[in-house]
């Protein structure tokens, strides 16, 4: 090998090949942020029961007993890959094989595909709990529902959108900028209630006109779980921040916009 050989194969290839791998963990962190997008549009249509062909009221029929079984379990596949997913240890033990920048993507990528399992596989137990009669309530019921979806919307904007859906860290990664700490932020709504994209999800869940028991299943599980995501989340913000976040919990409220802090 001559020495100009030598420069081009050890320059050369190393150049190419990160750019193509920081090409590609791009390409990656997009196709991950929309799986998430069309999932939670799916969602919507789920729960509300508009325009999607399987929502939480349609599917196979099932005998009761048998529903509840495999709805439980999708919910607890949903929620203990999400939670598991999303602790430090889990991270900093997972990183070694998942590279760095696409981490997030990999973990927004596994909860849309656990969901669209969910969205699949739910059986539906059409009992009707409550049908509301009234056509201005239930149109406010419904009204209502979209707000809880629009409040997470814009929540997750308020907190950093991109941040949270992998995109910011392949596209810094993309430009070689160096990835920034997680920084603890209390914008907007965050300065009335702790946690407004939880909040809007339980609106979302729990405002509808027509609630069956399948329903109802999934709204009442989905706020346990995100009672138990905030124990788990507010311990590791806590591990972060240390009394920054604990006078936070002090001063603002966790769910309900009063100034209490439960
Ligand atoms: C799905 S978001 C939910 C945020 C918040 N619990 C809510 O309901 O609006 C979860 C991520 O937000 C981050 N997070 C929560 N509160 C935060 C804050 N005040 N500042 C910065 N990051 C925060 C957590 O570290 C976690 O990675």
């Amino acid at each position: 090998m001559t020495q100009i050989d030598h420069q081009v194969h050890s320059i050369g290839p190393d150049i190419a090949g990160s750019r193509i791998f920081k090409f590609i963990a791009f390409l990656y962190g997009i196709a991950a942020y929309l799986v998430f997008f069309v999932t939670i549009l799916y969602a919507i249509g789920f729960v509300m029961g508009l325009v999607v062909p399987k929502t939480i009221d349609t599917g196979t029929d099932t005998p009761t007993a048998e529903a509840v079984i495999i709805n439980l379990l999708l919910m607890s596949l949903f929620a203990v890959q999400h939670s598991v997913m999303a602790r430090q240890r889990f991270k900093a033990w997972w990183t070694q094989f998942v590279p760095k920048p696409v981490e997030r993507s990999t973990y927004v990528l596994f909860a849309s595909l656990s969901l669209l399992l969910l969205f699949w596989q739910w059986r539906p137990l059409p009992t009707v709990v409550w049908d509301v009669d009234n056509p201005d309530l239930a149109v406010t019921l419904v009204t209502l529902s979209f707000a809880g979806w629009v409040l997470v919307f814009m929540s997750t904007c308020m907190i950093n959108h991109f941040e949270l859906f992998g995109l910011r860290q392949v596209t810094n990664h993309l430009v070689g900028k160096k990835e920034e700490a997680l920084r603890f932020k209390t914008p907007m709504l965050y300065k009335f209630v702790r946690h407004p994209i939880y909040l809007g999800f339980i609106i979302a869940f729990w405002a509808a006109p027509v609630m069956t028991v399948g329903h109802l299943l999934f709204a009442a599980v989905t706020t346990i779980y995100i009672f138990v995501g905030i124990a788990l989340e507010e311990h590791d913000l806590i591990g972060l921040f240390g009394d920054e976040y604990r006078q936070y919990k002090q001063r603002v409220s966790m769910l309900i916009p009063w100034r209490r802090s439960v």
